[in-house]
């Protein structure tokens, strides 16, 4: 038999006689390659000697035996980290998976006291981690990691508003837009808590005139609807705490006789859509930029100004058009008065923004500002909570570190958000935006390519409707880590006369059973006592060991909308910290904007001049041929004003 192929780098270590001296110590190989790859964590994050040891020319084979790269060694020189990954603590970990491997739900589930130590409680709010592929020691092992992350210390470095989002040179400071008056919150050596209220309170003035109806449309008219503009963070956090709050019974009431659009998509049919049976004369359109230069925004707001202006007149504007927006310049050039303008703040990232103008002007007009504020306290519950628990029973820092565990360790690349409550509806697409826009990314905030995926694909569906469709995959496919969310007293009761549970305990009943089903799975012997036909046996298999969460809320108030918000904006968070990412920036989204630009110019002249395609590939040139060539609704080079009456109702000439 021939002997296994001996891997360069421990031949190395075999056979290169390393000896290097420095500050009176003497190393030896493989002494010295063993306890410098052992220590490697706090060798690279901190010890200067061993960097300067590894600089210097005698250091040479030891680099070569430890496979550190010349440039990552000057990295380290110039103050950069090393990945996580190389860390002490992430080595245990993977040395743990194997531990975690030979266990199995089924039976992890029959220690009471493991689960009792799982499920966690803060302020009304139930979690509970038992069906994670977790014992004691996995939770201290990721805490280390937490440790070896400065978990802690980034946490206080948010609060404290320290640049931390680096690329762009800013603080991260959506917390205080839900912190009490009374707070102190600083960034760049002031206190920002004080001009966060002077817009809450303006919002709280302005909302209260239109819902009272002081403030009249330029005919005369109360505004009874709302159009929002705009996309991304600033539509998806708007648009699921706007679901969640609909069928609540006192937002619902404060919401009678109002409706709420969103506006989104540059594409006309969502224009159409959004101003379905509107009235110009009882509309008031909120444009919600952070930028106020995204281009599908900016033009469904020259759009939307064209219909409010093409029935009332220019004039109309200043009574029928308000902004939100850090950039308070380009409201005013489009037209707005700066009085009807509402900002914001560099500090606060697009998707984390609902808690600014961006959510709260729409939602306040839509359900007053006392039901708002109840939301912004509660996601300020979890605020609080965030910053002041210890790590080991911080949820949303529980939350993150299972997700890194199931992500980094168990290879599981997804991660399903399922809200058994049909008020969560949007609850997956706006976190699916927060986690997936923030950690996706592919270096570290040194800019060093990491040698681990980041990130998580986020999808999810309320329960029951997801189990009638995606589930199937979940239990017998592919492994799907679960967040389960249950709510213990629903939005609204129905308990029909003669059936054996309420609506609602119907529903939950699913919740229970999913998260248990996924756990244990179904066995052969199982089957076989159940007398299934063999040749079934294999398709009605489950195997069972697949890991969920669940987080029970008492209700779905606004308070409690808010908690689950900041829980998993926190969560994310924790995520890109450990990964040591920068999860607040979100260069990925550039290139395909600026490819799109290129685009249009060369439409434009296509359309306007036939100026022939020029710059690009094979394929896009013929696509993009194919679809000059093909028939369209509108004739360039004359453009229209507004669209056709038949494709958007209410645009009449
Ligand atoms: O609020 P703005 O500036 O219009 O940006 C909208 C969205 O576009 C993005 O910049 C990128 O898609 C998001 O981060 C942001 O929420």
């Amino acid at each position: 038999m021939q002997a296994p192929a001996v891997p360069a780098v421990q031949q190395q270590q075999q056979h290169c006689p390393i000896s290097v001296t420095s500050s009176g110590s003497r190393f030896t190989t493989p002494a010295v390659v063993q306890a410098f790859r052992l220590s490697s964590s706090c060798f690279f994050h901190s010890s200067s000697s061993s960097l300067r040891i590894l600089r210097s020319r005698a250091d040479q084979p030891l680099r070569r035996a430890l496979s550190i790269p010349h440039h990552r060694i000057e990295a380290m020189a110039s103050g950069q980290h090393a990945p996580i990954s190389e860390s002490a603590a992430w080595a245990d970990l993977k040395q743990h998976v194997k531990t975690i491997e030979g266990t199995h739900l089924r039976n992890l589930m029959q220690d009471n006291n493991r689960c009792e130590e799982l499920i966690k409680e803060y302020d009304g709010i139930v979690v509970d981690l038992s069906r994670q592929r977790v014992i004691h020691d996995t939770v201290d092992k990721l805490l280390n990691l937490a440790e070896e992350a400065k978990l802690k210390e980034k946490i206080d470095q948010m609060f404290d508003g320290v640049h931390i989002n680096e690329t762009e040179n800013r603080s991260v400071l959506h917390a205080a837009l839900r912190a009490p008056r009374d707070e102190v919150i600083n960034c760049d050596g002031q206190n920002v808590v004080p001009a966060v209220w002077d817009v809450l309170d303006k919002i709280d003035a302005f909302s209260d005139q239109i819902r009272s109806g002081s403030w009249l449309g330029s005919t005369g008219k109360p505004l009874t609807d709302v159009v929002a503009i705009g996309i991304g963070g600033s539509f998806l956090g708007p648009l699921f705490v706007h679901t969640a709050m609909q069928t609540e019974p006192g937002c619902a009431q404060a919401a009678k006789g109002r409706r709420l659009r969103f506006l989104a998509n540059v594409d006309p049919i969502d224009v159409a859509r959004a101003l379905l049976d509107l009235n110009q004369e009882t509309t008031l359109v909120v444009i919600v930029s952070k930028t106020f230069t995204t281009a599908e925004t900016m033009l469904n707001a020259r759009t939307v100004r064209t219909w409010i202006t093409s029935a009332l007149g220019v004039e109309a504007v200043s009574k029928h058009m308000v902004a939100v927006s850090t950039n308070l310049k380009l409201v005013k050039e489009f037209g707005i008065d700066p009085a009807n303008a509402f900002g914001f703040w560099d500090w606060v990232g697009g998707r984390y923004s609902v808690c600014s103008a961006v959510g709260v002007l729409p939602l306040a007009l839509q359900y007053g500002f006392s039901h708002v504020k109840k939301f912004l306290q509660g996601a300020w519950s979890i605020d609080d909570h965030f910053r002041s628990a210890p790590l080991e029973s911080n949820l949303p820092v529980l939350l993150g570190l299972m997700s890194v565990w199931n992500v980094s360790f168990l290879g599981c690349p997804a991660r399903a958000i399922l809200p058994y409550c049909q008020a969560l509806a949007k609850l997956a697409p706006h976190i699916q935006q927060v986690s997936m826009e923030s950690n996706g990314k592919g270096v570290s905030l040194d800019g060093v390519p990491l040698p681990f995926g980041t990130g998580e694909i986020d999808f999810g569906e309320p329960g029951t409707n997801g189990q009638h469709s995606f589930y199937q995959l979940i239990h017998q496919g592919r492994v799907i880590p679960c967040d389960f969310i249950g709510i213990i007293k629903s939005q609204q009761s129905v308990y029909l006369k003669g059936e054996q549970v309420s609506n609602h305990d119907e529903l939950m009943c699913n919740f229970f059973a999913q998260a248990d089903a996924l756990a244990y799975g179904k066995t052969r012997e199982e089957l076989v006592a159940e007398k299934v036909p063999e040749a079934l046996i294999p398709h009605k298999m489950f195997s069972g060991n697949r890991q969920s969460l669940s987080i029970l809320l008492p209700n779905l108030t606004p308070y409690t909308v808010g908690q689950l918000l900041a829980l998993y904006e926190h969560r994310v968070a924790v995520q890109g910290w450990i990964w040591g990412i920068n999860s607040f920036d979100q260069w990925g989204v550039e290139l395909g904007k600026s490819l799109a630009g290129k685009v249009r110019t060369q439409m434009n002249a296509a359309r306007t001049k036939t100026q022939p395609l020029s710059g690009f590939n094979y394929s896009t040139t013929t696509l993009l041929t194919r679809y000059l060539q093909g028939k369209t609704q509108l004739l360039y080079p004359d453009p229209h004003d507004v669209f056709p009456s038949n494709v958007l109702p209410g645009f009449e000439k």
